[in-house]
């Protein structure tokens, strides 16, 4: 465990220690070697209770090589709780005293206008009079103190000003660069008004302009240049005890296909979303963007593109750059570090997941995490519409990640509900993709991840014309082209169901297979929809319908809050039917009678609290857990280790 060694006056050498609870040691040369190389010289001021203070910033908060700074810890629930949120205060921050000495990695003390310029500990406006005081911050800011609350209101107020997404989609990056406080307070107090805007759809037109609105690097960047020093990018990286990556290789972003080094944007906001709605550190989440070139012509002739000019490097070169990165992460961060594989294109997605499910904590979020969102999404539509999971038919536009994943999924519920055997169940689930519906007869030409779901039948061209031979119960499309269910489409689908079950999945809207207006006119206000991106409540006959939206954000920030305060090393397919039942459960019988099968954004802290219990279970009773013992409450355990946005006093 890290602490922090007292030292009492200006300019004082603080002492390194690297210390567990019962046990102190000196550094080790290259860790002091390390320390060094990272000491901002600035003198040491703080450290005792009660003299003058200053914000401690630890920019080498190293632990103990591998990241886990806390592993096996005993401590109860009130004591994390105690800590102030995130988990387990993995750095010691919250804990120093006098008694309890913490090592000072290359610490040093924000003051004056470096406090102001440091996005962790700035406050703006809020810091006290005797703040300060206390931290050389007299003259440089305005005299007004105002809190939190106010300045929440600004901030919302302003962006309320902005007509174009795009730039509220800025105007939030900026003060996530300046007050990461106040940016978490914002997201989670107003989460269903900017989620649009830091994630789909905004997220996917920011990356296509990302060049251009580029203004301060976010993320770590990992180039075919770097072959050979992975490790020491990582190294690189200020924070040291991390517990969630999200990484893409910028090639299938959304529906949007190839943005490159651009799709940065995408970890980015999954990361600030894992923070917001599932309470993991800001400072334990790690943006990485893999650049291997782009075969996107636009950009590779942008003047502002910010990435290798190359077209992209596939076969060995890209597998010897993946796997010098999945083992540097594991060399770094050790084997409980979450690596969230995110828009990665079809014939990369699977195999990654394949190969490094069985070494590495891994877990793709557009196969499974998709897949884990939609079958909540349809538990809870089988409330309204009769029939087991096993009785329904099903039908997809798209045979993708998302679409095979989440066929995948629903056919693995299917045989645990009726025991059937899985190639059974599969066989109520048919696929469509851009050469018609999936059938044996191609086999001979399908990729691996298509084949499980070619099933006798003739030949079917079009989507209409499978619709009207397979008559699913369930259409759900993750095909990424908008507009393919077209009126003919839905009203076969409402011909022969009372309630059709219609799912548009494709990101971001404009990549919808239909809007939620044309779904419910179409169907004469019968079906059960929802979208992958938002859509505003629909107006039909006087009735109001609030499309719920079965985005994987419900589902991921929850499984990875499960996944990391149980010390999970594997992500077993349990653990994502965990996760599904955890979020189904959370939808009321008053979202169903607005339309919605699912329960609304703003409860999603407390929806994540209970996925995460749940996934949490299930990895403790697969003995896949290393955080021991067991917490007895599970919900009150993750409640109270999740991270909170309340501004800290500094002394
Ligand atoms: O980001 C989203 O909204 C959902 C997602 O993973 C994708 O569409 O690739
Ligand atoms: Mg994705």
């Amino acid at each position: 465990m890290l602490s922090i060694k007292g030292a009492s006056s200006l300019g004082t050498t603080v002492s390194c220690y690297k210390s567990s609870e019962t046990q102190r040691r000196p550094l080790s040369s290259t860790h002091a070697l390390l320390f060094q190389r990272r000491v901002v010289r600035i003198p040491v001021v703080c450290c005792v209770a009660g003299k003058r203070g200053g914000v401690l910033i630890d920019t080498n908060k190293n632990s103990n090589g591998n990241g886990n700074g806390n592993m096996g810890s005993t401590k109860s629930d009130a004591d994390v709780a105690a800590a102030g949120g995130g988990q387990e205060d993995p750095y010691g921050e919250d804990r120093a005293t006098e008694e309890q000495g913490v090592t000072p990695w290359t610490v040093s003390v924000a003051s004056g206008y470096n406090l102001l310029r440091d996005p962790h500990h700035n406050k703006g406006l809020a810091f006290s009079e005797k703040e300060r005081d206390a931290h050389y911050l007299r003259g440089l800011l305005p005299p007004t103190v105002v809190n939190q609350e106010l300045q929440e209101r600004k901030i919302m107020n302003n962006l309320r000003q902005y007509n174009l997404p795009l730039h509220r989609y800025i105007a939030m990056m900026d003060l996530q660069a300046q007050n990461e406080r106040l940016f978490y307070k914002v997201l989670i107090d107003n989460v269903e008004e900017l989620l649009p805007v830091v994630y789909t759809p905004t997220v996917g037109e920011a990356c296509q302009k990302y060049g251009s609105i580029f203004r301060h690097p976010q993320g770590l960047y990992i180039s075919l240049k770097d072959k050979g020093k992975i490790l020491d990018l990582l190294r690189n990286w200020p924070e040291k005890t991390i517990q969630v990556i999200v990484v893409t290789d910028g090639e299938r972003i959304l529906g949007l296909g190839d943005l490159g080094c651009q799709g940065m944007g995408i970890p980015v906001g999954k990361l600030a979303l894992y923070t917001a709605l599932g309470g993991v550190r800001p400072s334990a989440c790690l943006p990485i963007t893999i650049d291997v070139g782009t075969n996107n012509e636009k950009l590779l002739n942008d003047e502002f593109y910010i990435g290798l000019r190359q077209r992209r490097a596939t076969g060995k070169e890209y597998d010897e750059l993946l796997s010098e990165f999945m083992s540097a992460v594991k060399q770094n961060y050790g084997e409980k570090v979450l690596i969230q594989f995110e828009d990665f294109a079809n014939h990369n997605a699977f195999d990654l997941l394949a190969k490094y499910s069985k070494t590495h904590l891994v877990f793709n979020d557009d196969i499974q995490g998709t897949a884990s969102v939609v079958l909540a999404g349809l538990i809870a539509a089988l409330k309204q519409v009769e029939g087991t999971l096993a009785e329904h038919t099903f039908l997809f536009l798209g045979a993708g990640e998302a679409g095979t994943g989440i066929a995948e999924l629903i056919a693995l519920e299917m045989s645990k509900q009726t025991n059937a055997p899985l190639e059974e169940c599969r066989k109520k689930i048919w696929l469509v993709d851009s050469k018609g519906l999936i059938v044996a007869s191609r086999k001979g030409s399908l990729q691996h991840f298509k084949q499980p779901w070619a099933h006798e039948h003739e030949p079917v061209n079009t989507l209409l014309d499978a619709v009207q031979s397979i008559k699913p119960t369930v259409l759900i499309g993750t095909s990424g082209v908008g507009r393919t269910f077209t009126k003919e489409v839905v009203e076969a689908m409402a011909s022969f169901n009372k309630k059709p079950v219609i799912f548009s999945l494709s990101n971001p809207t404009s990549h919808s297979e239909c809007t939620a207006e044309e779904a419910y006119n179409w169907s004469e206000g019968r079906a059960i929809f929802a979208s992958g991106s938002p859509f505003d409540p629909v107006d039909y006959e006087g009735k109001t319908f609030v499309p719920g939206q079965a985005n994987n954000a419900y589902i991921f920030p929850g499984l990875g809050l499960g996944l990391v305060i149980s010390g999970a090393i594997r992500v077993h397919e349990d653990m994502l039917l965990a996760a599904s039942e955890a979020l189904a459960e959370q939808a009321t019988q008053e979202n169903f009678d607005k339309g919605s099968i699912f329960p609304p954004f703003k409860n999603i802290r407390k929806i994540s609290a209970h996925i995460a219990a749940k996934v949490a279970a299930k990895v403790y009773d697969l003995g896949l857990a290393s955080r021991l013992p067991r917490p007895d409450d599970l919900v009150k355990y993750a409640e109270s280790c999740m991270y909170s946005p309340a501004y800290r006093n500094y002394r």
